[in-house]
C-alpha cells in the first residue's frame, strides 16, 4: 500500500513581483482573481475551489510547493504512517497554514531532491461560480488542477520515490540524450510521466537542475478556442512564448508554453487524454509531439 493521492490540488509560488504575476495570471492566462485571508497574497481561481494558484511575496522567484489532495482524514492518517515507514520526515501544517490554504488538515515533506509537497484534505469551495476574464472554462474535477513537471537529480531514485512512496502510477516514459541536460554524451536520461486519476499525467520529472524548482505547470481548458484566444493574449502582451502550439504524443494534448514571471513555463492546453487504470499500460513515447511544440519559440 502507498499513499492514495487523488489529484493535484494547488500550487504556491514565491515571487519578487506580485504586480507582474497579477497581470500575467489575469490578462494572459485568463485566471479569475479570488480572495484569501492574507491581504498581501494573490489568490487565483479556475473552478469552484477557493484558490488553485497562490502567489506570495518573497525575495526569490520560484515554486514554493504543490498541494496534493487525499480523500479525508483517514487517507491523510494513512499517508502519515506511510511516510514514517518510508523514512520521510514530515511536518504538520500550523493553524495559520491551514487557514491560508483553506484546508482541514495538511502535512508537508520534501522529495529526495528538495521539491516541497503538501498532502491535504478538506479544501474549501465557493458558492459563487467562477467567472474567468475571457470566458475560458478550465478542466479540473476528478482530474485535478492540471499537471506539474519538477526537476530531479536522479531519474531512477525519482521514479522509485514517486511510485513506491507516493503511489503515483507510471503512464509514459521518454528518453533524452544525456548531453541535452548537461551529462556525458552517449548517456541517456528519462523523463517519466505519472498519474493518480484519469488525467494522463499529474506529475512528471526531468533530471536537470532548475533554479525555479519547476519546469512547467499545465492548465487545461475545455475548448481549442480558449487556447487560441490565450495565444493571442500572449502576443498582445509580449509574454515570452517558450514553445509554439503543438500536439503531444503521450497525452495528445494540444498546447503551447509561455514563460511566467516565476521563471518557469505555463503549458496551456486542451483535449488531453484520459486513461483508465484498469486498461492502461505504461508506454514509451518516441517523440515530444506529433506536430509543433518548437521550443526555440518559433524563431
Ligand atoms: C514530452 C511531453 C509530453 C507531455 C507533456 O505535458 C509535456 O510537457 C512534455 C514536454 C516535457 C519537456 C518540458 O516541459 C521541458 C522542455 C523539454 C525537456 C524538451 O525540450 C523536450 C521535452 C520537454
Ligand atoms: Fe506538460
Amino acid at each position: 500500500m502507498s499513499i492514495d493521492i487523488r489529484s493535484m490540488g494547488y500550487v504556491r509560488v514565491a515571487s519578487t513581483d506580485l504586480d507582474q504575476w497579477r497581470h500575467f495570471a489575469t490578462k494572459v492566462l485568463g485566471l479569475a482573481e479570488g480572495r484569501g485571508p492574507h491581504p498581501d497574497h494573490l489568490y487565483f481561481r479556475i473552478d469552484a475551489v477557493s484558490a488553485r494558484l497562490v502567489v506570495v511575496p518573497a525575495d526569490v522567484d520560484q515554486l514554493a510547493c504543490t498541494g496534493w489532495e487525499v480523500a479525508d482524514h483517514q487517507a491523510l492518517q494513512a499517508g502519515r504512517e506511510h511516510l514514517k515507514e518510508a523514512g520521510v520526515a514530515y511536518e504538520e501544517g500550523s493553524a495559520e497554514e491551514l487557514d491560508e490554504r483553506r484546508v482541514q488538515e495538511l502535512v508537508r515533506f520534501e522529495d529526495p531532491f528538495g521539491n516541497v509537497f503538501e498532502l491535504f484534505h478538506g479544501i474549501t469551495y465557493e458558492s459563487r461560480p467562477v467567472v474567468t476574464p475571457y470566458g475560458a472554462r478550465f478542466v479540473t474535477g476528478d482530474q485535478g488542477m492540471g499537471h506539474i513537471v519538477v526537476p530531479v537529480d536522479d531519474d531512477v531514485e525519482a521514479l522509485r520515490f514517486y511510485s513506491e512512496v507516493l503511489g503515483f502510477r507510471l503512464r509514459d516514459s521518454m528518453s533524452m540524450p544525456g548531453e541535452f541536460v548537461g551529462r556525458e554524451p552517449g548517456s541517456k536520461v528519462w523523463l517519466r510521466f505519472l498519474g493518480v486519476n484519469p488525467r494522463h499525467h499529474s506529475l512528471a520529472f526531468l533530471p536537470m537542475p532548475n533554479p525555479a524548482r519547476c519546469v512547467h505547470i499545465m492548465l487545461e481548458v475545455e475548448e481549442l478556442d480558449d487556447v487560441g484566444r490565450a495565444l493571442e493574449r500572449v502576443r498582445k502582451h509580449g509574454a515570452p512564448l517558450s514553445a509554439t502550439l503543438g500536439r503531444h504524443m503521450n497525452d495528445e494534448m494540444v498546447s503551447f508554453y509561455v514563460r511566467s514571471p516565476g521563471g518557469f513555463d505555463i503549458e496551456y492546453g486542451t483535449d488531453g487524454l484520459q486513461v483508465d487504470d484498469a486498461r492502461w499500460v505504461a508506454r514509451e513515447s518516441t517523440a515530444v509531439s506529433y506536430w509543433g511544440h518548437d521550443f526555440s519559440g518559433g524563431q
